[in-house]
Parts: C-alpha cells; structure tokens; sequence
C-alpha cells in the first residue's frame, strides 16, 4: 500500500516544479499554462530517519522506506467540463489516487503568467472545486441511465441508484462528495466502482515565495480558507534547487526560508493524517523496512501487507515500540527489560511499532 496523491490546479502555478522537486525528476515545467500534455507519475521513498537507527541495531544490509506516489497532470480552468482548455477528459489519470492535492498560487511574481491575471487562491480553489465537482457529476450524469436499466433487470441494486441520485443532488448544490455526502446519507461505498474524485480528501499546497513563507497573518488566513482539509506552504522554486544540493547544504537553505521540513516531509506528514495512515516497522539482517498502513488496524491487517499469508495463518505478533528498542540498544535487550510484548489477533497496531510477524503456511 503506498500513498498516491493526484496533483491538480490551474495551468501554470507550479505543479510540475513541485512534482520535479518531490521526485527528483525532470519533467518539462516551463512558464507558460499547459506546459504539461501527458500524465507523471513518480514513486518517492519518504525519508525516515527511524529506519536507520533500526538498521545500525540489526546490521541490516538495507533499509527500505515506505512510498509515496505522485501524479502529475495537466492544468484544468474554469469551464475545463466543457472543454475549455485541455478539457477534464485527463483527471481519468489520478481517479485511482488517494487524496487530491491542490497546488495554488500565491507566490506573485509578475513574470509568470495567471491564466486569470491575478493571483487570488480564493477564487483559484474555487475554479478547481467547481470543475472537479462538473467531472463527478458528468461521471455520474452518464452511470444513471445504464444503472435505471440494470435495476430494472434486477441485475443492480437499487441502493446503488439512489446513491447515484443523492450523490448528483449534493454536487449539484456545488459540495464537494468528501464534504457532503454523509450529511446528506448518500453512502459512498456504493459508488465506489465510479471512483470519483471529489469523494477523496483534499489536501492543499500553497506555493509561494519567500515573503509569503514568512507572513504569518496570510498563512493563518489560508490556512483556515481550507479547514479543516489540510495544507502545506512551500515554495516550489525552493524546493526545485534543494534536491539539487547536498542533504546539509538544502537543510541549511531550507532554514534560511525559516522552513524546518522539506516539502515532501510536510506533504506526507498531511497526507498520512489526512487519511489516516501510520508506518510500522520490521527489522532483521536483510533489512529495516518501514510498511504503511490504516491507523486501528489490528495485527493480523498489518501483517496482510507484507503478505496476505501472513494475515491468514497470522499467530501472534512480537511487537516491541521503536522508542523501547533504541533505549534498550538490542533486541535481546528489549526482551530482557520485558519491552518485548506478544500480542494476539485483537491487537491494534501503534505508529513506530517493530514487529515481527509468527504465522502458519
Ligand atoms: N514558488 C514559485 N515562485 C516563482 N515561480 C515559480 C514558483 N513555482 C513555480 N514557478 C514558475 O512557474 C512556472 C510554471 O511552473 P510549472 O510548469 O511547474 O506549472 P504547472 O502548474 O505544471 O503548469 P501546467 O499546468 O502548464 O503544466 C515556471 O516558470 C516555474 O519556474
Ligand atoms: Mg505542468
């Protein structure tokens, strides 16, 4: 399981920038609108410093860090659900994503050009909301005809229907599906084989400049334009030139925009909370792994990740905290100060928890 996020926003505010600096990558970002035709995708290890602690305990010969993905696509404007610029045919592309993540402009230099001739992140997100709200609503527009036949011939349920139908109502209020679906009883999980985009959660990135990292009156303020959905400010441009640089070079450039995290940390950092994600850790020789799952999963679930084996013939898991590990400086130690815990199938697992799985094939 890793984390995808789908990048969306209107044509030139820094999507691909971001996406390069996420990935390391290189894909074409330029200061004109539609610089980018064709979907990206790329794959980042998120960096966690718990796994080489873990490593320097276990001599293991190599860590492997959880992931996140990212898709990065083309700029959508207003009227883009009637084909105005490239249209919205490409959001198909980050349908399987697990969260939007909005990039919007706030940065102001002149230089590069707004599609609306002005930088105003108000309106920019509601530009992108609208659209994506248009898309679900042509995704679901089309599923009811098929849907009214197939109840009709009793080979859908009829709750599916009605889903449908509650789902168009709420967006046609102009709501997201994510903001207001359940107030209006509409049960998402019957739409799920539509995938639609606004039923994820949306997490913000506001890019901006330096100035604009430091204002902390308008960062309190955008802050709460989209709360409680969560957001993240960097500056894109920034983030482009610290993967360029030495890993003490970029943090101290990073702290002289008074910045602590990078933007893949921050991104991450919200997009686990947003969807409720946390790491657990295994370690050995081979190596110190990091693997993600659903905060209250139990045991068993987690242990599902590595293997489905590993969920069905699951025993007992001998789970000790990555914090009582270190203190103890070895496993056997752990063990001998009783930090060694074995927990059954109800067991629900802690973040940073390392954790070694006993199971029958
Ligand atoms: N924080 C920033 N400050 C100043 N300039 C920036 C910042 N972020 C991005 N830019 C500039 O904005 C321009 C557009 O960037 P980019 O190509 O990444 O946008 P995009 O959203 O991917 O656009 P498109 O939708 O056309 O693909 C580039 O010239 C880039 O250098
Ligand atoms: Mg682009």
């Amino acid at each position: 399981m890793a984390l995808t996020l789908g990048i969306v926003g209107l044509p030139n505010v820094g999507k691909s920038t971001l996406f390069n600096a996420l990935t390391r990558n290189d894909v074409l970002a330029a200061n004109y609108p539609f610089a980018t035709i064709e979907p990206n995708v790329g794959v980042v290890p998120l960096p966690d410093r718990r796994l080489d602690v873990l490593a320097g305990i276990s001599g293991s010969e190599k860590v492997v860090p959880a992931t996140v993905s990212f898709v990065d696509i083309a700029g959508i404007v207003k009227g883009a659900s009637e084909g105005e610029g490239l249209g919205n045919q490409f959001l198909a592309t980050i349908r399987e994503a697990d969260a939007i993540c909005q990039v919007v402009r706030v940065f102001s230099d002149p230089d590069v050009v707004h599609v609306d001739g002005r930088v105003d992140p108000a309106a920019d997100i509601d530009t992108v909301a609208t659209e994506l709200v248009l898309a679900d609503l042509q995704t679901l527009e089309k599923a009811v005809p098929r849907l009214e036949k197939d109840v009709k011939g009793k080979r859908a349920d009829p709750a599916v229907l009605a889903a449908v139908q509650g789902a168009i109502a709420v967006l046609e209020r102009g709501t997201t599906l994510f903001q207001g679906a359940t107030a209006a009883g509409v049960d998402l999980a019957l739409l799920s084989e539509l995938t639609l985009l606004t039923s994820k959660p949306f997490v913000y990135v506001f890019n901006t400049d330096e100035a604009g990292l430091g204002d902390t009156a308008r960062r309190a303020e955008l802050e709460a334009l989209v709360a409680p959905a969560g957001c993240v400010f960097l500056d894109a441009a920034v983030e482009s030139e610290l993967v360029e640089l030495e890993p003490e070079d970029a943090a101290e450039m990073l702290a002289s925009t008074g910045q602590t995290e990078s933007g893949l940390d921050q991104l991450a950092r919200v997009g686990f909370s947003t969807l409720g994600l946390q790491t657990y850790l295994t370690t050995g020789p081979k190596e110190s792994r990091a693997w993600t799952i659903r905060r209250g999963w139990t045991a068993p679930q987690a242990a599902g990740v590595i293997h489905t084996d590993f969920q069905r013939g699951f025993i007992k898991a001998e789970v000790v905290s990555f914090d009582d590990l270190v203190d103890a400086g070895s496993h056997a130690e752990a063990k001998s100060r009783g930090k060694v815990r074995i927990e059954g199938k109800d067991y629900v697992m802690a973040d940073g928890d390392v954790v070694e799985f006993r199971f029958n094939v």
